[in-house]
């Protein structure tokens, strides 16, 4: 779709609440007028925009550049990235919140339309790319890292949290906000995503709106929801995992052997395996007869493998993070992350220097074409794979490997670490699910027998604890959840081996039952959840010394400060004899700098982005639109009425910044009547798996949500991901853009940015991005912003911090209805405002 926006006067204030175009404002007084006239817009989608309002009033410096850290791959000191290092301050009170809330009325917007063209480059870029196959996986070196983003770790226990939320934030998800002052740490809590700008607090699985519109006036009559959460309030109702890793080593078992922490020597199996470097492997990989597996490869299938697996837990507790975000926290449940001091861990990359790149020079049978260039030419049949194995492929429709399958099946064979990079959407839970399943196949012959001899021995606790072999931990739940059903479908003819998954959000008492009643050998869990287990679960500590398999589906989220600690305690939870295998489509620098944390030193990384070629597929387009805040609403609406109509088949992803803004824009796409679900942390997890599904399975369907669904989700088909507001960084931003173009498919993304985020585009320069124009906007707006009015006014009563002041509430609202372009607020029945507790309240009219 070819956008077109001209740069008409037509402002939209508090877009976000109203997609209606309708006010004109000269460029040159928009500013002030724009900030005046859209106060929760501006919270909805500005973190930095809050910010800045914020800091001269704690004190606070607001960084000019928020720090995306550079797209280049090859490390650059530090501070020259700065990633997240802006800051975000933190509302002490309610009462301070109702003053952001005011103080962004008067405050000046600073809107440009100015936008950074880097056409010819990314299209110079774009045409290479296509040429550029992955003949040549290409590795790096373990240079440089990149400056980490300065998120401070803070000790903030969540509990405080309040104001600056995540409304105004747009950033990601690992933000949390932070009381502290400093703001500039703060600290994701379980539930912390729910965090909503407005100082409330969520718990996960409530509904965040739902408390306080529950007690408050009676909205219900108001809102016709359907969201168990009624964070809605207009009553538009609307209404995932993978990785793992397999193991060979040498033959000693050591399941139920204690390890002891020592870091990450490299202690290896017993085998052979280990001495191999990338070189030899390449080489023979080039003589191989499969392409991807030569006959020493293949003999490896024979062998007998140790696996192990394990499971993983929720993900609503990491804790938190900083960064720009404090203010805007975001969804916990996805994205956590801590922050804190990476410096430290900067100099710990000498340490490494044994770590072997494999990633380039492996060779595919033949470069891949078209739509299928994500295939290799090796075959699965072609591979020492058991009968029962390849009918399991076969039924799931895979004939020929992936490149990364391809590039990561011997060496995972060879029992080495490996650390994987490959693009979006091509394969990589099968490429570490698939070989730990050929590894229980063999262990099958001996699993029985192990039963058999714990059966005979006296009763003890280990005869109900089996232990687990494969351990794959996923930063979300739906991609847990995802790659437990992909296990699950490989695993068809193997019904003795059993997967299960663990993940908030469910009950612990009920995973811990089943994790009784049906022992498994390969666990996908969240970090949270898993350290609930192992903290809470009888015998799940011993179960865990079977371990031969971890795997850390991405990887790089994993490792990054939010979820580092929780990483770090699964992994001393597990033996140190085991293979670790890591999967991800980026890989910054500074992961690589602290992947020793995982890895022994030995590791291979097999970079299937080749050097110098784009992160992202060729095959969707990229485009980008700067544009004020209080079009972004509209523009949004517009755009998507754009594809709609020429793709009747159309299924969106529309990522936003925070849990709260995914809501409102949900609700307002559903309140001009798109067929729209929503998706975020706030939700219960009964409601996400269902949406997930249904997504899955749909077409003619938007999906806006938070970055719950930024990474992993595997949706078939998506058309079109639309970005509103800064992506938490140039790894989202990839991910978020690689739920379409999967399997080689064509897709689009847009990214959608006001003028003061703009400085994100250098952080992407180097991806095929192009600058779009402005669409034309749909003048036919007037009646919508009418009900959207109504359903502003209906939210933000239901809001304890905003609609306790019902005459703020209400000037508040008239400005709304100002900013869509209304003469006067629009009239509201007396029964609905009666409901509302807003009768008689000045400014108000009703009919
Ligand atoms: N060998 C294969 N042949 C055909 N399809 C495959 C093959 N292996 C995996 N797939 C399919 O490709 C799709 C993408 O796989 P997957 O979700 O593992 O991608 P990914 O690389 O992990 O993506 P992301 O980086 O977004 O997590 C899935 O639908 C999966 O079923």
């Amino acid at each position: 779709m070819l956008l077109k926006l001209p740069q008409q006067s037509v402002c939209f204030l508090n877009a976000t609440f109203s997609p209606l175009p309708l006010i004109r404002v000269s460029p040159s007084a928009s500013s002030s007028f724009l900030m005046k006239s859209s106060p929760i817009v501006s919270k909805m989608f500005t973190f930095k925009l809050k910010h800045r309002l914020l800091s001269p009033k704690l004190g606070l410096q607001f960084p000019n550049n928020l720090g995306f850290r550079a797209f280049s791959t090859r490390s650059r000191p530090s501070s020259s990235r700065g990633e997240t290092s802006a800051s975000k301050s933190l509302i002490e009170d309610e009462a301070e919140l109702s003053d952001w809330v005011s103080g962004l009325r008067t405050n000046s917007l600073r809107a440009g339309l100015g936008t950074e063209d880097e056409d010819s480059d990314n299209e110079r870029k774009r045409r290479g790319s296509m040429k550029r196959r992955r003949e040549s996986y290409d590795s790096d070196g373990f240079e440089g890292f990149r400056g980490r983003r300065e998120r401070n770790s803070d000790d903030l226990d969540g509990s405080r949290r309040r104001g600056g939320g995540d409304f105004g934030a747009r950033s990601n998800s690992k933000r949390r906000v932070n009381d502290d002052l400093d703001g500039f740490r703060g600290r994701r809590t379980r539930n912390s995503d729910d965090f909503d700008g407005f100082g409330r607090r969520g718990s996960k699985g409530d509904n965040d709106f739902g408390a306080s519109q529950r007690g408050s006036n009676g909205l219900d009559g108001f809102r016709t929801r359907n969201m168990m959460n009624s964070d809605d309030f207009d009553g538009f109702g609307r209404h995932n995992s993978r990785k793992s890793v397999y193991r060979k080593r040498g033959l000693k078992n050591d399941m139920y052997e204690e390890e002891e922490n020592e870091g990450f020597l490299p202690k290896r199996g017993i085998g052979s395996l280990q001495a191999e470097r990338s070189s030899e492997f390449s080489n023979r990989q080039r003589g191989g007869r499969s392409g991807g597996v030569s006959r020493e490869d293949r003999e490896v299938f024979g062998r007998k493998n140790l696996m192990v697996s394990d499971e993983e837990s929720d993900e609503d507790e990491r804790v938190e993070l900083s960064g720009l975000g404090g203010l805007l926290k975001d969804d916990l449940d996805d994205e956590d992350e801590d922050e804190e001091d990476v410096s430290a861990l900067r100099g710990a990359s000498s340490l490494f220097g044994e770590k072997k790149d494999v990633s380039a020079g492996l060779e595919s049978k033949s470069p891949p074409k078209g739509s299928d260039s994500y295939l290799s030419e090796t075959r699965f049949d072609e591979c020492a794979i058991s009968p029962l194995s390849l009918k399991g492929i076969r039924d799931a429709g895979y004939k020929k490997m992936t490149l990364v399958q391809e590039a990561t099946l011997p060496v995972i064979l060879r029992g080495k670490d490996v650390l994987a990079k490959a693009k979006t959407g091509t394969g990589k839970t099968v490429a570490f699910l698939l070989w730990p399943k050929e590894e229980l196949v063999d262990d099958c012959i001996e699993l029985p027998s192990i039963e058999v001899v714990l059966q005979s021995s006296p009763p003890d606790r280990d005869q109900k604890r089996p232990p687990i072999l494969v351990l794959v931990i996923c930063p979300t739940r739906e991609l847990a959840s995802q790659a437990a059903a992909e296990a699950n479908s490989l695993l068809k003819y193997h019904p003795s081996i059993g997967v299960q998954v663990v993940i908030g959000g469910t009950r612990l008492a009920l995973e811990q039952k089943r994790l009784q009643a049906n022992p498994c050998q390969i666990l996908v869990a969240t970090p949270g959840r898993l350290r609930d287990h192992i903290e809470n679960t009888a015998g799940f500590a011993t179960r865990l010394k079977g371990i031969k398999v971890l795997v850390l589906d991405e990887a790089d989220h994993l490792l990054d400060m939010g979820f580092r600690k929780e990483i770090e305690r699964i992994i001393d939870a597990v033996p140190k004899q085991r293979q670790t295998l890591l999967f991800s489509a980026t890989v910054p620098d500074e992961v690589r700098q602290i992947c020793h944390i995982a890895l022994k030193r030995d590791y291979e990384f097999i970079n299937t982005v080749q050097e110098g070629s784009e992160e992202t597929h060729a095959q969707v387009r990229q485009s980008h639109l700067v544009t004020p805040l209080d079009k972004h609403f509209s523009l949004l609406y517009v755009l998507l009425k754009e594809h709609i109509s020429d793709d009747v088949d159309y299924k969106v992803l529309v990522f936003c910044t925070t849990a709260m803004v995914t809501k409102l824009v949900a609700n307002f796409l559903g309140e001009l009547n798109l067929n729209v679900r929503e998706i975020h942390s706030r939700k219960p997890q009964s409601y996400r798996t269902r949406v997930s599904d249904e997504f899955r399975k749909s077409k003619g369907l938007i999906l806006v949500t938070s970055d719950v669904s930024a990474r992993g989700v595997d949706y078939p088909d998506v058309t079109l991901v639309i970005q509103i507001g800064l992506p938490a960084d140039r790894e989202q931003y990839i991910h978020r853009l690689g739920r379409t173009g999967r399997k080689g498919k064509e897709g689009q993304g847009i990214l959608l940015l006001a003028p003061w985020e703009e400085f994100f585009l250098s952080a992407i320069k180097d991806l095929p991005m192009t600058k779009a124009s402005s669409p034309a906007v749909d003048p036919d707006t007037r009646k919508k912003a009418k009900s959207a009015y109504q359903s502003w006014l209906g939210y933000y009563n239901s809001n304890k911090n905003v609609g306790r002041d019902k005459y703020r509430l209400v000037e508040l609202a008239n400005e709304f209805s100002r900013s869509m372009g209304l003469d006067n607020p629009p009239a509201i029945p007396k029964l609905v405002l009666g409901k509302m507790g807003l009768r008689n309240i000045p400014g108000l009219r009703s009919k």
